[in-house]
Parts: structure tokens; sequence; C-alpha cells
């Protein structure tokens, strides 16, 4: 293992970056050899000559992602939020467990060249997994080689924790606390488990390959080591949230199509009302940022096994086979709240769908990013499956509490769900060339 505070003798390996706050990233040429180019040259036999020689889809400024598998990492909003959701997610949260605000910096400088590495395919630094010394820990972890970039994002947020107080201000930020990173209320309902809660930083991991995913977070935490550790982690699987028309709506392990009515990315206008930090909102090193909202939120599946359909469809308000609101053909009619058949309203009074509709909550919404997840059995013969809840939102103490806070009341769904964990993150704006995954927060 190697750290930030303890390099490995690579020539470029975990703990190259100066601990200067104004650190420029962006890498020199040699970055762009990618792990399918590599494994590729090595397969064959073919001598390594450079980035372009081996594989020149992966290098860096590339910006024509869409139709290829490489998201591009820097722009005026991070990746992983409006991208399209891909079908796997890690997410990690991280203790920082350094009082050095030069050791914090550092790491995240250290981190963005990686990142930035990862995301278009590339190992971790450049001798990578196995083009090192021979008698020093590879600077790649290597499970990797030979995958392509796989559409991996690579997301970070910063907890509550992070800022401190005026009283035990450990980084010098707490007066760069945005107002709306305040405490989430507890909920009824919420059973939240501290050890799977919070955390000073957040990466969200996701790609079409686990595996990518996994590795991009595993070389991270170890690239931390001494500097921060992994406080919890998450795996999840078959986005449960789709974000464009374009992409078919996924199921949830309840069954249901999930995303039908979530914000569509493609509209801006949405997105810049609902989604983005504007300029006069909050602290300025905000604007163009977001905020993340993860709930890690247990599904009592044996109990939903149990009952009936007329009972889910109800419950959610939507018919499970085409995801349509009860009462109309199609899964993208607009959903009528106020319509009534021979029994009352069609839409229950307690439906999901109701509940959370922003023409219940006075126009509030927010993008929903969520994933499913099954980790095993809760040692009592029940599965410990459910939705890794994500939403990204502009402020959470306007639209997530509120949503939460009518949902928790009285959504018919509250029988058969229960919030296991809870975690919110400021997410900065999007990297401009030579910046950092610090340089907004750090910078006064
Ligand atoms: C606080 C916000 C929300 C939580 C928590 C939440 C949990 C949750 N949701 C589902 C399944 C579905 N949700 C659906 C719609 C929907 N959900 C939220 C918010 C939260 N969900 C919103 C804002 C909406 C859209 C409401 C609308 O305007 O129509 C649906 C219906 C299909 C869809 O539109 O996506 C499903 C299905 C689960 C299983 C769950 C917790 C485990
Ligand atoms: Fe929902």
């Amino acid at each position: 293992m190697s750290s930030a505070a303890d390099p490995v003798d690579t020539g470029g390996g975990p703990g190259a970056a100066s601990s200067d706050e104004s650190t420029s990233t962006t890498e020199p040429a040699r970055a762009g050899i990618s792990r399918r180019g590599l494994f590729g040259a090595f397969g064959a036999g073919v001598a390594l000559a450079g980035a372009g020689a081996v594989a020149g889809y992966a290098t860096a400024g590339r910006t024509d992602a869409a139709d290829s598998d490489v998201v591009p990492f820097r722009g005026p909003h991070q990746s992983g939020i409006v991208t399209a959701v891909q079908d796997r997610m890690h997410f990690a949260a991280f203790d920082v467990v350094t009082d050095s605000r030069s050791a914090l910096v550092a790491l995240l400088a250290e981190w963005t060249i990686v990142a930035e590495r990862l995301t278009r395919g590339a190992e971790a630094y450049p001798d990578g997994a196995v083009d090192g010394k021979l008698l020093a820990p590879p600077s790649d972890t290597g499970e990797a080689l030979g995958l392509p970039a796989g559409r991996l994002t690579l997301t970070i947020g910063f907890g509550p924790s992070l800022f401190g107080t005026a009283a035990a201000d450990r980084f010098g930020i707490a007066h760069r606390r945005p107002r709306a990173l305040a405490d989430i209320p507890h909920f009824p309902n919420d059973k939240l488990d501290p050890a799977r809660s919070g955390g000073d930083i957040a990466i969200q991991a996701c790609a079409d390959d686990p595996q990518v995913a996994v590795h991009a977070v595993r070389n991270l935490a170890r690239i931390g080591v001494g500097t921060v550790a992994v406080r919890w982690t998450q795996l999840g699987f078959g986005r449960s949230s789709s974000t464009s028309r374009s992409q078919t709506t996924p199921r949830n392990l309840m069954g249901f199509k999930d995303g039908t009515n979530n914000l569509d990315v493609t509209d801006e206008s949405a997105l810049t009302e609902h989604v983005w930090v504007a300029p006069g909102d909050d602290q300025p090193w905000l604007a163009g940022g977001s905020y993340l909202v993860a709930r890690r939120i247990r599904m009592l599946i044996e109990g939903w096994d149990r009952a009936t359909l007329a009972e889910q469809e109800r419950v959610f308000g939507r018919t499970k086979g085409s995801g349509a609101p009860i009462g109309r053909p199609a899964e993208f009619d607009s959903v009528d709240l106020a319509a009534t058949g021979p029994d009352g309203p069609l839409i229950d009074p307690n439906a999901h769908i109701r509940l959370a509709s922003h023409e219940s909550l006075g126009g509030i919404r927010i993008l929903r990013r969520g994933y499913n997840f099954t980790d095993g059995t809760d040692g009592f013969g029940h599965l410990d499956a459910g939705l890794f809840f994500i939403a990204f939102c502009r402020d959470p103490q306007r639209q997530f509490v509120p949503m939460q806070r009518a949902l928790g009341r009285s959504d018919a769904l509250n029988e058969y769900i229960q919030h296991v964990a809870s975690a919110q993150f400021v997410v900065p704006p999007g990297l401009l060339p030579g910046e950092h995954w610090g340089t907004r927060l750090f910078t006064d």
C-alpha cells in the first residue's frame, strides 16, 4: 500500500502531487495510454511506444464522448450528474484522518490527476500495474487491465463534517460551508446506522462495468491512505432511474419502472431551476455545483412479495406492467391526480407518486439517480436489498427535506421500506483546465 504521505518510488505513482493549493493538474502528454491499449499491446507482444501509438481513442482532451465509452471529465458541471445513467455504481464515503490542510489539498490534487486518467480508460499512473519496478508495489492495482473506460464518471462531494465549525475549524473552511448543507432532520420510520451514514468526502463512481467502478474507488482509496479512510461504501446495480427518455426505464427491486417522471436532463431550464446552484444562491465557490443526498433504503421484500398486485399498484399509483399512471394506458401519459373512478380517486391519497409529485409539493422537483442493491441477508433469513437512493438538487433543505417529510408522514410505501442510512454532500462545480477537486473550496 502506498499513500500521499508515503510515496511509492515509481516515477509518477501515488504521492507525486505538490501540496501547493494552486497546483495545476492538467497532465503531461504521456497520460493517454489506455488500459485496453496497454493490454492489447502486451498481448500482441508489441513494445509500448507511447500513447498515440497504442490507442489514440483515450487521449487527454477527447470530447467526442457521445458515441464512445469515455465521458469527459472536465466541464462546467461534474460528470455523473446529468450523464446518462450507467449500469453500475460504487459509492464511497471517506473520513479525513489528518488535521493537515496541505495534506488534504495535496490529496485532492493527486486524486484529480488519477481520476481524470481513470475516466479515459488509463491506469492510475503511467507505469501502472505491470510496467513499474519489480521491487516496488505497482502504482495501479491491475484488475481493470484490458477493460475499456466503460463510461466511468467520478463525482466528488464534501460532507458537512469536512467544514467543521467556527470553534473546531480543522481545515480553515468553516466560513465556506454552504448554508444549504444544514442537518437533514430525522424522519418518521428512519432507522439510521451511523456507520453507514455521513462522511467527510464522497466519491460516486458510475460505470457500465462494475469492475471499472470498483477499480476506480479502490485505487483512489489506496492513494488516500494516511489522509483519508474509507467510512462506508455501497455497490449498486441496474440503475434504478433513467434521466432521459432516450434510456428505457429500468425496474427497481419491487418490480416497478423507476424514473418515468424523473427530471429530464435534456431540459436545461429544469436543471437550472432544480439542480444547479446559481451564483447568488449561496457560497460563491459553489455556483454550477449541486447537492447529493444519499439514502440507503431497505425494501422489506418478503412482505412486498406477499402483497396483491392491486395493493402494489395502489402503493405507487402506477401499473406494474407498463408503468402507466393508474387509469391511463401508457407509461409517459401525464398523471391526473384529480381523476376519480367509481371507488374514489384513481391515484390513492397516499400513493407514492401523489405525495412526491411537484403538483403536491408546490413545484419542488429533484433529479433521482439511484441504484438497486443486494447485500446478502440480514441474518434473520431476509434479503438485505433495496434502493440506494441518490438525488441531486440545488438546495436539499428546500427540495429533498420537504419531499421526504411528506413521504415520511403518509407514503403508502412506508409499510414496505425502511431508511437505514443517510448522507449528504455538496458537489462542487466542474473543473476548468488546470483546476483540481480542491481548487474552488480551498482558494479564497
Ligand atoms: C425523497 C424522495 C424520494 C424517495 C426517498 C423515494 C423512494 C423510493 N421511490 C421508489 C419508487 C418509485 N418512485 C417513483 C416516483 C418518484 N419518487 C420520488 C421521490 C422519492 N422516492 C419522486 C419525486 C417521484 C416522481 C413523482 C412524480 O412526480 O410522478 C416511482 C414512479 C415512477 C417514476 O416516476 O419514477 C417509483 C416506482 C422506491 C422503491 C423508493 C424507496 C425504496
Ligand atoms: Fe420514489
